[in-house]
């Protein structure tokens, strides 16, 4: 045996020796030539090519591995992978399944075959045992996926079919993800600090669009827009605009906004913002909050005339104004930020400006895909600045419960598509202005013994009574008006009676 190995490695020896004397002598064309024809032969045998992706590269998570495994994950269920795991992590809505060790997958991308296979090497107990000190976990292993695919398509590869893995694991992943509600109400905490400036919880309103009561023209017209909206990426960048758009929701209270806010959030599988305004310091504070907002998010400001006093100093120098509406608009802003600029930076306040600013400003577009909704009780309280259109680009009325908000409201709360009660509700509510919320209560089954009979005739009930309220207050306000333009006419018939007295007196 051992002699049989020397004579083999002197032979190795040799040859290496001719070779190396070939490629000396020979001329560099033809040893070019020979290589060339080498790697040919080698193709002809086996024409593939390899990539490894690690788990963790430079001792970093590798972002792009997750993808895979999502995308591949995916896949197996579909193709007829054999070996499949199945994980559940705390911010996931559902289970994720991917391929188990030593599994082997195929896929096709624009007529190109690829082949994927996972594979993990268990790490040295020297490395595991260093490494494992840190989180006591046992023996380490390094994960990985490895492709392979003719080399042919190493164009197709590089230029398209991995970043299409990435998309669609991105897009996976994002689908499976549990929304976040977040809120920067909480900086008085000691704990807070050092965990950034907003707190997050899961997001589970349950609301939808199919839920929501409103004018079914209305609510196509949103849904629309926010298809439009969720699918304008390139259309965006054609443009030229930042990849963002604003809703102003108004409307009288218990209409349903807070409700719309969840409905799109559910809608798009977006995270929510919830900004309170009154805890942001200054226009600083406001940008580092918006620096750290995702992209796929809504960014909520509720009850943006409460929030903070935005509109004073323009409503006072809109008195000293003479010059037309459109004039006044652009002077106004210029100065009205500029002063507001001199102030912001003596008092260090939130400002308008600094909102402005927050919204469409340079820095809005530090994210991608995300919503600005602000809501009012009082659309003609806001600065006309605040809720132009390219800042608020929707305004959206919800208004008070008619006919067919109501036919919603019944099929959520009874399940009831139609019923005799129905022409008489309607009817009254032509009539009386009541919100969805206050329809909604009287149609929440509160007992066993009373069913969707009983909550049709309390609506109605209260219908009536809210009819009757508001006959008798418009009686009420019409006789008032009637005294006062009666005093009125009582008073100058006294002053002209006092002018003639002066007159003659002179
Ligand atoms: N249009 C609607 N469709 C379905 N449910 C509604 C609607 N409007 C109100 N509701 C019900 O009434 C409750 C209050 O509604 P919501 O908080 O959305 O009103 P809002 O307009 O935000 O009021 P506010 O101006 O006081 O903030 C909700 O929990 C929801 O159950
Ligand atoms: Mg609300």
């Amino acid at each position: 045996m051992t002699a049989s190995l020397t004579e083999l490695w002197s032979k190795l020896g040799g040859l290496m020796l001719i070779w190396g004397i070939i490629q000396q002598y020979f001329p560099r064309a033809l040893s070019k030539r020979f290589d060339y024809l080498w790697r040919r032969v080698e193709n002809y045998f086996y024409p593939y090519v390899q990539i490894t992706i690690d788990e963790f590269s430079n001792g970093k998570g590798n972002e792009m591995y997750g993808h895979i495994n999502s995308y591949l994950g995916t896949k197996s269920i579909k193709k007829d992978a054999k070996l499949l795991k199945v994980e559940k992590s705390k911010n996931s809505k559902s289970f994720a399944v991917s391929l188990d060790e030593g599994e082997e997958i195929n896929d096709e991308f624009q007529g190109a075959k690829f082949s994927w296979r996972n594979y993990s090497v268990k790490l040295s107990d020297d490395f595991s045992g260093h490494r494992s000190s840190r989180s006591n976990s046992v023996p380490m292993e390094k994960k990985s996926y490895r492709l392979t695919f003719n080399q042919g398509d190493r164009e197709i590869v590089t230029g398209k079919y991995l970043n299409h893995i990435m998309e669609e694991g991105k897009a996976i992943q994002f689908l499976n993800r549990k929304q976040k509600i977040y809120s920067n109400n909480c900086s008085d905490d000691w704990y807070w600090y050092g965990k950034g400036m907003w707190r997050d919880i899961n997001f589970e309103h349950p609301a939808t669009f199919d839920t929501l009561a409103m004018d079914p023209k209305k609510k196509a017209e949103i849904i629309n827009d926010l298809i439009a909206f969720s699918k304008g990426k390139d259309y965006y960048s054609k443009v030229g605009k930042a990849w963002k758009r604003g809703y102003l929701l108004y409307g009288p209270p218990g209409t349903g906004k807070s409700t719309m806010i969840a409905a799109i959030a559910n809608y798009l599988n977006y995270d929510i913002y919830d900004l309170e305004l009154t805890s942001v310091k200054d226009n600083s504070g406001l940008k580092k909050l918006l620096m750290e907002t995702t992209s796929k998010s809504i960014i909520v400001i509720e009850d943006i005339d409460c929030s903070i006093d935005l509109t004073g100093k323009r409503k006072k120098k809109k008195k000293k104004e003479t010059t037309s509406e459109d004039q006044e608009e652009d002077s106004d802003s210029s100065t009205e930020k500029e002063k507001e600029s001199t102030e912001n930076k003596e008092t260090g306040k939130l400002t308008l400006s600094g909102l402005l600013n927050f919204i469409d400003g340079i820095w809005s577009a530090c994210g991608q895909e995300r919503i600005i909704i602000f809501t009012t009780n009082h659309k003609d309280k806001l600065d006309p600045a605040l809720i132009r259109r390219g800042r608020m680009d929707m305004h959206i009325e919800m208004s008070y419960c008619r006919y067919e908000a109501f036919k919603v409201l019944a099929n959520n709360y009874l399940n009831l598509e139609t019923h005799t009660l129905f022409q008489q509700i309607q009817g009254l509510l032509e009539e009386v202005d009541m919100s969805p919320c206050d329809v909604a209560e009287h149609l929440i089954l509160k007992n066993a013994s009373g069913g969707p009979q009983t909550c049709l005739d309390n609506l109605i009930q209260a219908l009536q009574e809210a009819k009757k309220k508001a006959n008798k207050d418009s009686k009420e306000s019409k006789e008032k008006a009637k005294q006062n333009s009666l005093k009125i006419k009582k008073f100058s018939k006294f002053l002209r009676c006092f002018g003639s007295v002066k007159k003659l007196l002179k």
